[in-house]
């Protein structure tokens, strides 16, 4: 990792472990200019609202509510239009209403948004007929596009992830406190919908039994404007430590630190080494952390992350995003949470059903089949029943656009269609009607549990 000249980030303890999945940046000098000018632009969070996070998370802990955490896998900068941003939230939005009305729980609200451009590979170079160039990073550090000039990591990427993730959370915030998504409006969410999907007219059944609700509640005197806004959470995976270190500032009520490049941030599969520096930077801001676990993840690994992110076992400090696949969950899951309950930690549990779950078509598409998705989904609500314990949310890739990246679902999409609309820049996501669909099923499970 880079070495800032600046004082004001210098001392962090993070910057003299080894860093994985770091980009090469060829000009350090241009990378200090842009890291020094992100240091004094102002918060795209506030540290207030991360603490409410960690309240909500505690909840989740305790059992007493469920996450929603979704969004693109890699977001892009062309992505950051009105359009693009609406229809996801609007999927998020419909989401979160099933589960609360379908399941009876109350849902936290957290995007994969306003932040997420970074991405790990498994790979570093990628060959294309003979020719062999760095592999895509995301948006944050090179262009997806396969030429020398695109994908060479160029610093000042930093800098748009910056103000693409705070265009993005003006909107949401717009929309999520300015009427938009107000509980009144699930028809409208609905509108451009319903006629074309299962899920939709599904959804539409429910939504009028909310409109009843509603009714009654207005009769009994109920503030319509308890509806009006929703509390909605941007969260990203830290993974480029020069831009989070360099938006990581001292809270001037508690002089903590936070990374305030999003509410909650999560330490990926491929970065969470116990020596390395991804952990130590968790270990040190105040954000809510997730941690994704996969199928190789052992008790100890985790007792151990727990000690060094949670030594308080503070519910909502820490949450343990699990990413088995469906064929591997209920073999690995229940020793996990058995010794970390029985460690008396008390983190959240949500499962990612998406990365354990990919493979490549023979269109060489990369895809998922919705009902490996599922599969997984319900793995983790039988573990967690069988063991008494709370399956605490899900974390999907998911868009609000209708696009064919992962097979199956009520509205079917076949191998052969992956090709009509697969945009995504990284790994595939759930389309509009397959998000509604897992969320129906979710709901379910959790109501029969
Ligand atoms: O989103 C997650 C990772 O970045 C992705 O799964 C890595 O995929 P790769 O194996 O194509 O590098
Ligand atoms: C890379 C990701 O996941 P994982 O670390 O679980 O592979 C991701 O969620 O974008």
């Amino acid at each position: 990792m880079t070495v800032n000249a600046d004082t004001t980030t210098s001392g962090y303890s993070w910057r003299s472990l080894p860093a994985a999945q770091q980009p090469e940046w060829p000009d350090s000098e241009a990378l200090r200019a842009v890291l020094a000018d992100l240091e004094t632009y102002p918060p795209l969070v506030f540290a207030g609202e991360c603490d409410q996070l960690r309240d909500r998370l505690a909840a989740v802990a305790r059992g007493e509510a469920f996450v929603l955490q979704g969004g693109d896998c890699a977001e892009t900068f062309d992505g950051v239009s009105a359009d693009a941003i609406r229809n996801k939230l609007k999927t998020l939005l419909q989401m979160a209403v099933v589960l609360t009305y379908a399941a009876k729980v109350p849902v936290v609200k957290i995007g994969r948004m306003a932040g997420q451009y970074s991405k790990p590979r498994s790979k570093p170079t990628e060959t294309r007929d003979g020719v062999t160039l760095p592999v895509y990073r995301g948006d944050s550090v090179n262009g997806l596009e396969f030429t020398p000039e695109a994908r060479t990591p160029d610093p000042e990427r930093l800098r748009r992830m910056y103000h693409a993730s705070s265009a993005t959370l003006n909107l949401v915030r717009a929309f999520t406190t300015g009427g938009y998504a107000d509980l009144r409006q699930v028809h409208a969410w609905n509108q451009d919908f319903v006629a074309l999907s299962p899920s939709g007219e599904r959804y539409e059944r429910l939504a009028r039994e909310i409109d009843s609700a509603l009714a009654f509640m207005r009769a009994c005197n109920v503030d319509p404007d308890e509806f009006r806004t929703v509390e909605f959470y941007a969260s990203h995976e830290a993974l480029v430590l020069d831009y989070e270190t360099a938006m990581t500032r001292r809270d001037s009520r508690t002089g903590l630190l936070y990374d305030v490049s999003g509410h909650m941030v999560w330490i990926g599969e491929r970065t969470r080494q116990l020596d390395g520096a991804h952990v130590e930077f968790a270990a040190q801001v105040r954000n809510p952390i997730g941690v994704k676990l996969g199928p190789t993840t052992t008790p100890e690994e985790a007792l151990a992350l727990i000690d060094r992110i949670d030594p308080n076992r503070e519910p909502g400090r820490l949450t343990f995003i699990t990413r088995m696949g469906a064929g591997r969950i209920r073999e690995v899951l229940p020793t996990l949470v058995e010794k970390v309950t029985a460690s008396g930690a008390q983190v959240a549990w949500i499962c990612d059903p998406m990365h354990g779950n990919t493979f490549e078509a023979a269109s060489g598409h990369k895809t998922r089949r919705f009902d490996d998705v599922l599969d997984e989904v319900k793995g983790f609500f039988e573990v967690h029943q069988a063991l008494g314990t709370h399956p605490g949310g899900i974390h999907v890739e998911l868009t609000g656009d209708d696009v064919t990246e992962c097979v199956g679902g009520g509205d079917e999409i076949f191998v052969d269609d992956l090709h009509q609309r697969y945009e995504t820049a990284c790994d595939p996501r759930l389309n509009r009607s397959q998000s509604l669909d897992l969320a129906f099923l979710v709901a379910e499970m959790y109501r029969n549990g």
